[in-house]
Formats: C-alpha cells, sequence, structure tokens
C-alpha cells in the first residue's frame, strides 16, 4: 500500500525538553491509525508539526513523498490534510452550516462548497441543524461539527485530536459509526485516550512515551505489549 505520510527523524526541543525526538512514522493510504501514549508523551506536538502548526527542530515531514516540511499550514490543507484539535476552533456566532462552508472553502471552490457543505454535515448528522447557531448546540455537537468541518475539505489524511475528549457514551458510538464509515476511504490519524474507541476503530495503534515511539501494532499487539502496559502503569494515565 502507498505511504501517504511519513516522518523521519522528527524531533520538536522546547528549552532543553524533548517533547518528540527522532520520530520515524509511515501511515499508509487508508488506514486508521491511532496516536496514544501518556499525557504529555508528545502526541499533540507530533501532529502539530505534521500539520505545519509547528516547526521542527529536527527533522522532516513528507506527504506522497513530498517532503513538505518547510510548508506552511495553509498550503498542507491544499494538499489534503484537515485537522480537529482538542480547542474548539468553532465560531459560536455563525450558523452550522456557516462553520462548515468557511472550512470547505479553504480547499474548494464557487459550486463545489454547497454539496460538500451538506454532505459532510450529513455523515455526522448534523444536517437538521445547519442553520442553527453554532454557539447553541451542545458540547457533543460541536464536536462533531468539528469533524464535519475537516471532513467538508475531502481530505485525503484526517487528522482527531481527542476527538471523544467529553462526550457522553451515546455521542462516543455516534463517532465510532462515523469513522467506520470513512474506514478505508479517508486515512485516519487519531489520537484518542479512550481504549475502546482505539481498540474497535484502529487498524494500528503507534504507542508514544517521553516522546519517542515505544510500539507499533495491531490492536491485539499493542493490548499484549509488556513495555507499553509499563508506560500506561507507571504514568499518571493509568486509565488511558
Ligand atoms: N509550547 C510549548 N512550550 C513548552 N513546552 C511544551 C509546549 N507544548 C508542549 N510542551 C511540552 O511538551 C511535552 C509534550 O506535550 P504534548 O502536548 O505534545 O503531549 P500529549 O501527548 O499530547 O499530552 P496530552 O495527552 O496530555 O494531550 C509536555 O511535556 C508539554 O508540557
Amino acid at each position: 500500500m502507498t505511504t501517504l505520510l511519513a516522518t523521519r527523524g522528527l524531533s520538536k526541543h522546547f528549552a532543553g525538553l524533548r517533547a518528540v525526538e527522532g520520530v520515524d512514522f509511515d501511515l499508509p493510504e487508508g488506514e486508521v491509525r491511532a496516536l496514544i501514549g501518556p499525557n504529555g508523551a508528545g502526541k499533540t506536538t507530533l501532529v502539530s508539526m505534521i500539520c505545519g502548526r509547528i516547526s521542527p527542530s529536527e527533522g522532516q515531514v513528507i506527504f506522497e513523498g513530498r517532503d513538505i516540511t518547510a510548508l506552511p499550514a495553509h498550503k498542507r490543507i491544499m494538499l489534503g490534510m484537515a485537522y480537529t484539535f482538542q480547542i474548539t476552533s468553532v465560531f459560536d456566532g455563525l450558523s452550522v452550516g456557516e462553520n462548515v462552508a468557511l472550512a470547505a472553502r479553504r480547499r474548494l471552490k464557487g459550486a463545489k462548497v454547497t454539496p460538500a457543505v451538506d454532505d459532510a454535515l450529513a455523515r455526522v448528522g448534523l444536517l437538521d441543524r445547519k442553520a442553527q447557531e453554532a454557539g447553541d448546540l451542545s458540547y457533543g455537537h460541536q464536536r462533531l461539527l468539528e469533524i464535519a468541518m475537516g471532513l467538508a475539505q475531502s481530505p485525503r489524511l484526517l487528522i482527531l485530536d481527542e476527538p471523544t475528549q467529553g462526550l457522553a457514551e451515546g455521542e462516543i458510538a455516534e463517532f465510532k459509526t462515523l469513522i467506520r464509515e470513512l474506514a478505508g476511504k479517508t486515512t485516519i490519524l487519531l489520537i484518542e485516550h479512550n481504549m475502546s474507541v482505539v481498540m474497535e476503530l484502529a487498524d494500528r495503534i503507534t504507542v508514544l512515551n517521553f516522546g519517542e515511539v515505544l510500539a507499533e501494532g495491531t490492536p491485539d499487539e499493542i493490548h499484549a505489549n509488556g513495555a507499553v502496559q509499563t508506560a500506561y502503569l507507571g504514568g499518571d494515565h493509568a486509565s488511558a
């Protein structure tokens, strides 16, 4: 299978702190990959370098075989990278539809925008709320709206940073259904602490610990990995 995204020797140091250190990462096209690890392991820092939100101290980001390390974030969106981050990026005063249209216009133009908006809203189950003010949505629906904002860009790679954080059980079940529908069509990189979500959705899992890749494998392989269990049980996120 073709490699969509790769990193080589990717590192980020913050004033002596090695947040990410020498990460070699390969994500084949069409895969759902979970990125897990204890709090502070470097997950958000790694995906921030992949998206171009922060620049690496060392190393390369490669997308479809092209070195994009120096490419600004908005140009990576044009290549087909979409992402949602832990902090909500919804504009409260705009309607649900306007929020998704703004996101869609980062990549699409003209007559392509409206169908992309409706399709993305339908996928997350929010089409009937298109005209509603986004600030009036429940927290769970705002998280789904953010995913719709990513989907409306017809991404090649969708990066989701803790998408189920703060969601109710029923909303988590809806999220799982959504990702299962996308699986195989869109390559997904998912930072997630909820282990049932990870184990049920991921084709493969990459475990980060102290900024380095500790393990990589299928859910069963990771579940059986002693080093992973030690990292979690020894860390401050034993429930993860
Ligand atoms: N802008 C920054 N300046 C200084 N240190 C930072 C900065 N961003 C992150 N760090 C540090 O880098 C390390 C990795 O943080 P990061 O947020 O990437 O971890 P994480 O695995 O995403 O954690 P969590 O699961 O809690 O979200 C942490 O020690 C964090 O405090």
